[in-house]
């Protein structure tokens, strides 16, 4: 007797019939595809069915081959579940990369891009195409520099905002460049003849903070001792720019809601509206969404302020954007690229950068007027050995051959243990203590070790 019709795939609507006699028979499906975006084989995809796919350059060792002297013979080894994909690299010379971080063994998301040699690959769900956006063919976007596929993607969408009147949202970590990707909105748009106003929402008192944005009549408060224009007033045929949006006190949000939606605003102690031409863009470095949730930010301002979203890449999933970043700083400072010795550079390239291109500024300008005892204790191995010549040995390690034998040890050691210390916190997703019996070492010894590599267990 037949008793259910079911479709396995919501693409296809290729159809199972069940019965009781018979258990339905899953036959193996493409669920995502392996896209080559840039390298020798660009533009070529390959279907990922469940199981396992080795990556690599040599016909013998790898059913995915890439032509790309750079690559292993046999380099990633992609573990497709029903319910993930999983990319192992079993010792590749040159190293596997996930948004410019180096992985041995990683959960891949759907989207992820994975670099081998100078290939660069996208786990594509299917369905979906390839590339969502093109790149842009820029490596700069107002204040905003940056040549990797990361910051390109973001110079891609907001070429396309900037010239519309929408709202704006800007989500990104600390120092990931949220102002200069907000003056960079305004003066790509027709408004940039008009006035750019900031308010930082985070550093104004929250008795005060209806007053900034909306303005106020005299003696509408003590100390209201005039008439006073606010942000959105001053911002008349401009841009305003609310920064630490997520900082603003529930109480207040109604009256940013309604602002955005009329466009009108009343200053405090006014019976009036008025009415104003403003495109306000605004920023956060909180998880706006999860705010929402707890019910510290309503959803409906939420919905408001993020009709078009930017995101900005913390720096440490863009790393090859640092030599780019490091001569704009120096440029910015007046100073030529040669203020920064080539030692220096390579290991500035090799620090996780927590706060971002604030702190990698901040760090470049220390060292170029105090010397290189103001660099941070960053941990002293390559992380990052792209192009690097083809292997002759598969299980060749990156090493500093050319050093004595104790730094190059020592080089070695460092890189294992980081690498070590990377994918067991993956495993553990974080949390020390388990990480600590995984690992059979001491709590305050892997404490100790994850502060020295610069690891951060709660972020992992
Ligand atoms: N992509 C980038 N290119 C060039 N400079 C950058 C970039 N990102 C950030 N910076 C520089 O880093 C510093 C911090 O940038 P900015 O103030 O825009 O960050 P932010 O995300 O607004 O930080 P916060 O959340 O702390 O306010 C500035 O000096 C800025 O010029």
């Amino acid at each position: 007797m037949l008793r259910a019709v079911a479709s396995l795939g919501d693409d296809d609507g290729d159809e199972l019939v069940r019965t009781d006699a018979l258990p339905a028979i899953r036959t193996p499906r493409v669920r995502m595809r392996l896209a080559v975006l840039t390298g020798p084989d660009a533009g070529r995809t390959y279907p990922l069915f469940p199981g396992s796919h080795r990556i690599g350059s040599s016909e013998q060792h790898a059913d995915i081959v890439l032509p790309d002297r750079a690559v292993s013979r046999q380099h990633l080894v992609l573990e497709v579940r029903d319910d993930g994909v999983r990319a192992v690299d079993p010792g590749s010379r040159n190293g596997s990369f996930c948004e410019g971080m180096r992985f041995s063994e990683l959960e891949v998301r759907p989207g992820a891009v994975l670099t081998l040699g100078t290939t660069e690959l996208k786990l594509v769900p299917e369905g979906e195409k390839a590339r969502s956006m093109p790149l842009s063919t820029r490596d700069s976007f107002g204040g905003l520099v940056g040549g990797s596929r990361r910051m390109r993607e973001v110079f891609t969408l907001l070429e396309r905002l900037a010239a519309g009147e929408s709202d704006v949202l800007i989500q990104g970590e600390t120092g990931t460049g949220k102002e200069l990707c907000a003056e960079a909105i305004h003066s790509h748009s027709s408004r940039s003849k008009g006035p750019f106003v900031i308010v930082d929402l985070a550093g104004i008192a929250p008795s005060l903070l209806e007053s900034e944005l909306f303005g106020h009549v005299k003696g509408a408060f003590t100390g209201a001792n005039t008439d006073r224009a606010g942000a959105f007033e001053r911002a008349h045929g401009g841009t305003l720019f609310l920064d630490e949006v997520g900082e603003l006190p529930l109480e207040v949000q109604p009256r940013l809601l309604r602002a955005l939606e009329r466009r009108q605003v009343k200053r405090v102690g006014a019976n009036d509206y008025r009415t104003v031409n403003v495109r306000v863009v605004a920023a956060t470095h909180q998880d706006l969404e999860g705010a929402v949730k707890d019910g510290r930010f309503r959803g409906d301002l939420f919905h408001r302020l993020a009709v078009l979203r930017v995101v900005l890449p913390p720096l440490r999933e863009h790393l090859e954007d640092i030599p780019l970043l490091i001569d704009t700083v120096l440029s910015r400072m007046g100073r030529p690229p040669s203020a920064l010795s080539d030692q220096t550079r390579a290991l500035l390239a090799q620090y996780p950068w927590p706060g971002n291109v604030r702190e990698l500024r901040n760090v470049v300008d220390r060292v170029v007027n105090l010397g290189e005892e103001a660099l941070p204790d960053i941990p002293d191995v390559p992380l990052q050995v792209r192009g690097a010549a083809p292997d002759d040995d598969e299980n060749t390690v990156p090493m500093a051959l050319d050093l004595p034998f104790k730094e190059a040890k020592e080089r070695l050691i460092e890189g294992f243990e980081r690498d070590y210390l990377r994918t067991l916190l993956e495993r553990c997703e974080g949390n020390v203590s388990r990480a600590s019996r995984e690992a059979g070492i001491d709590r305050v010894y892997l404490r100790k070790l994850l502060r020295k590599h610069g690891l951060d267990a709660s972020s992992s």
